[in-house]
């Protein structure tokens, strides 16, 4: 069973947009709108499943939509079906070779636009789950560094649109070799699973998420949370680890498992390239892992571009 898609429709003739609504709104969630302009808008504030474009339409054609849909990574993976009464092969061709999954000839019969959108809304489900495994870490199950780097893309580019600020996380177990030794591989592993899952299990808003970074080491994004929040933030996530009394006795900080905790903030919605904020958070772990463990360091990347540390 597919569950209700949200389906957006964009023609200017409203008989079709009736008939086409009629068509799909027992099984969908329907969207209509009668121009380029505003799909384009209205893509940008509500996340569709499937775009159904008409061709020749006044202001931006259906051609032109798809181009402005590819080029914003939001939008590029939307699956977009054409309908359009060109039904030469050249028409067809260019639609395909623009990106459109599929291209339907008017006048349409319902059952084949039933058909088309279902096949779609197939294929789409499907590179979502594929999409979502490829974003998982296998052994602790949290998402994985392929995530994080696409998602704190989206998030900078936000930020730097809108000037709030963003703050960055980076975490590393201490002495995890020492505890690798002592313990073994194995239990070396349902350490890393136990402390996912408690940073995880942190995280409150739906915004901020924790990911496996690599090895022993995680990171967390944080959309407008300045350097005074994401200190508390990345204390909770410490004393989250702490409570968890993992026994460590090979280690040289603690009689139990710790994290050293790297922040780096952006708040006044400085230009600056988008991997600083990591390279910065990775200064501050090196100062807290330098400076004893089990501590955090904050990095605020000030309107001079140069950074300053906060213990
Ligand atoms: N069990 C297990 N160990 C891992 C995994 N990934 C990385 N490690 C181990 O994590 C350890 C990291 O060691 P180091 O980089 O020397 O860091 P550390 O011992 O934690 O020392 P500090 O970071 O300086 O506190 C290495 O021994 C890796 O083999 C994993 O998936 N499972």
């Amino acid at each position: 069973m597919l569950k209700k898609a949200k389906i957006l429709i964009v023609d200017d003739d409203p008989l079709n947009r009736l008939v086409l609504e009629k068509t799909l709104a027992s099984d969908h969630e329907i969207f209509l709108v009668e121009s380029g302009e505003k799909a384009l808008t209205f893509v940008k504030s509500t996340e569709v499943d499937l775009i159904i474009l008409d061709i020749v339409m006044p202001g931006i054609d259906g051609y032109d939509v798809l181009i402005q849909l590819k080029e914003n990574p939001s939008t590029q993976t939307i699956p977009v079906i054409f309908i359009s009464a060109n039904t030469s092969h050249d028409d067809e061709a260019k639609g395909f070779e623009l990106g459109a999954m599929d291209y339907i000839a008017k006048p349409f019969s319902t059952a084949i636009v039933r058909a088309r959108v279902r096949n779609q809304l197939l294929i789409k489900q499907k590179n979502d789950l594929l999409e979502m495994l490829a974003s998982i870490d296998g052994l602790t199950e949290i998402p994985n560094r392929r995530y994080l780097d696409e998602n704190l893309s989206r998030e900078w580019r936000r930020s730097r649109r809108a000037g709030t600020p963003l703050s960055v996380l980076l975490m590393d177990i201490d002495h995890f070799k020492r505890y690798n030794d002592c313990y073994g591989h194995r239990a070396g592993d349902d350490c890393l699973k136990r402390v996912a899952h408690a940073l995880v299990t942190a995280c409150e808003r739906g915004s901020d998420f924790v990911a496996r970074y690599g090895g022993e080491e995680f990171a967390a994004v944080l959309p407008n949370i300045n350097q005074q929040e994401a200190l508390v933030f990345a204390n909770k996530l410490r004393s989250a680890v702490n409570a968890l009394k993992i026994p460590h006795k090979a280690s040289l900080n603690a009689e139990h498992i710790t994290i050293s905790i790297g922040i780096a903030t952006t708040e006044f919605g400085q230009v600056y390239a988008e991997h600083t904020l990591l390279e910065e958070a990775d200064l501050g772990l090196y100062e807290a892992k330098d400076t004893g463990r089990d501590r955090i360091v904050a990095r605020v990347i000030a309107a001079s571009g140069k950074s300053e540390s906060l213990l």
